[in-house]
């Protein structure tokens, strides 16, 4: 069936381009790869030091209608002379490359600095010298606590949207201070927005930064001891799973009463797309990317988690599901945390039209299904494995 033309959000048909994707490899690299091969003519040269998560998508070698579109790039973007001639190769770079396990901001922090500002400044400087558009990754905990959060505990202003509502032209950054090093993610990544602003205002660098709001699903982090170091420490997604996998209390850090939104990957890939083939409403723009409707503090999330995962394995919910942790137990010194992130939806509204479609529900029903159907049996042969050579 010949492929009806695709037009943007004006309705002028859509140009087929090269995207020079780094960190394509990641959680949200994967996604974002198989909705560009599956569904658009665009080309995609994929940078990462990994590829495990896209090898879907490459082997087996010209075995899909798309192989002649996707490249993988194995490369470090730290050295390698590479990465000028492929951001030059493309229309549109985008950059997905960071450090961005909470872990690790304090127990690293210098790998994080460097990961998320050091490192992506030769992707800026290249994408500005020739010309190149750029959507940078950044991140909604560049927000970093709301200004209700410095109110008396009991002040009724803490209801007030004007004190929790995060809006991308308006809200102040609020970080802890500098021996908080949890900080030291989201203060790289808002020096790089300004550098990035900073290009656009002196030399048309023409750019759209992106900060998502807790995007969950398929293939995010990894499950310690499977896939991933068993001392490793992924974002609570995958921490969650682990516990649910193996039977264990979910532990809830500093009684788990932080709130969060979570939006479904596949929604938020939707808006990246709606970014990618819309330059003219997504560029100089600064975009939340989250599901307001979704929120939920920790604890209820591992509450939900833990109904989900009954359904979804049928195995019986612990006598103690969850447990609670200190910060300090859990991350070590240094550790800080956001209160509470609401994205304000007004400027992807307005420019691309986006909102986001799945429950938190509906969300967790399907990760988990992933979950359980690709981690159980691993799991099971580890922990036998393990109780066995005890
Ligand atoms: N997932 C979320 O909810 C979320 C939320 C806020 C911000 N972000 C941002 O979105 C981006 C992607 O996040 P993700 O969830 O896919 O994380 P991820 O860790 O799954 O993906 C990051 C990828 O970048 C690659 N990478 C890192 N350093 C590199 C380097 N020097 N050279 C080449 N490749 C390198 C990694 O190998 C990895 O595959 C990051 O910039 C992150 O800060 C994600
Ligand atoms: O096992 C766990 C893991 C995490 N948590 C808590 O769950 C909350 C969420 O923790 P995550 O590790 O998912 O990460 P955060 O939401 O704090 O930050 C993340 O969000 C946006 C992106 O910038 C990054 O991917 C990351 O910084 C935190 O309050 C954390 O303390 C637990 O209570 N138990």
């Amino acid at each position: 069936m010949a492929s009806v033309a695709r037009v943007d959000l004006d309705g002028n048909p859509i140009k087929p381009i090269t995207i020079c994707m780094i960190g394509a490899g990641g959680f949200i690299g994967s996604h974002l790869c198989e909705k560009l091969m599956s569904e658009t003519p665009h080309k995609v040269l994929a940078l990462d030091v990994y590829n495990d998560k896209i090898k879907h998508l490459l082997e087996p070698e010209n075995a899909h209608p798309w192989s002649d579109r996707i490249q993988f790039h194995r490369l470090n973007i730290k050295q390698d002379s590479r990465l000028e001639g492929l951001i030059k190769m493309a229309d549109l770079t985008i950059n997905l490359a960071a450090i961005c396990t909470p872990a690790d901001y304090n127990t690293r922090p210098l790998d994080t600095i460097y990961s998320n500002f050091i490192d992506a400044l030769p992707v800026v400087k290249y994408c500005s010298e020739n010309n190149k558009r750029l959507i940078h990754f950044s991140t909604c905990e560049v927000y970093g606590k709301t200004i209700g959060s410095y109110l008396p505990k009991d002040s009724p202003l803490r209801q007030d949207p004007a004190y929790y509502v995060l809006k991308e032209d308006e809200s102040p950054c609020i970080f802890g201070s500098i021996e908080k090093q949890r900080w030291s993610y989201a203060c790289a990544k808002q020096l790089i927005e300004r550098l990035i602003y900073a290009e656009g205002a002196e030399n048309g660098l023409e750019f759209t930064i992106v900060r998502p709001f807790n995007w969950i699903g398929p293939r995010m982090d990894f499950i310690p001891g499977i896939d991933g170091p068993s001392e490793g420490v992924p974002r609570v997604l995958a921490c969650f799973s682990n516990n649910l996998l193996r039977r264990e209390p979910l532990k809830l850090v500093d009684g788990g009463q932080s709130q969060r939104t979570f939006v479904y990957i596949k929604d938020a890939i939707e808006a990246v797309m709606l970014m990618i083939e819309n330059p003219a409403r997504a560029n100089s723009h600064i975009f939340n990317v989250g599901n307001p409707n979704n929120e939920v503090t920790v604890r209820q999330l591992g509450e939900m988690m833990t109904e989900v995962y009954v359904k979804v394995s049928g195995e019986p919910k612990l006598e103690t599901p969850t447990i609670d942790v200190s910060s300090q137990e859990f991350y070590g010194v240094g550790y800080d945390d956001s209160d509470k992130r609401i994205p304000d939806m007004t400027i992807i509204n307005k420019q691309l039209g986006w909102n986001p479609k799945t429950s938190l529900w509906d969300l967790l029903e399907s990760t988990l299904t992933y979950q359980h159907r690709t981690y159980a049996e691993a799991v099971k042969k580890a922990i036998s494995q393990a109780s066995a050579t005890s």
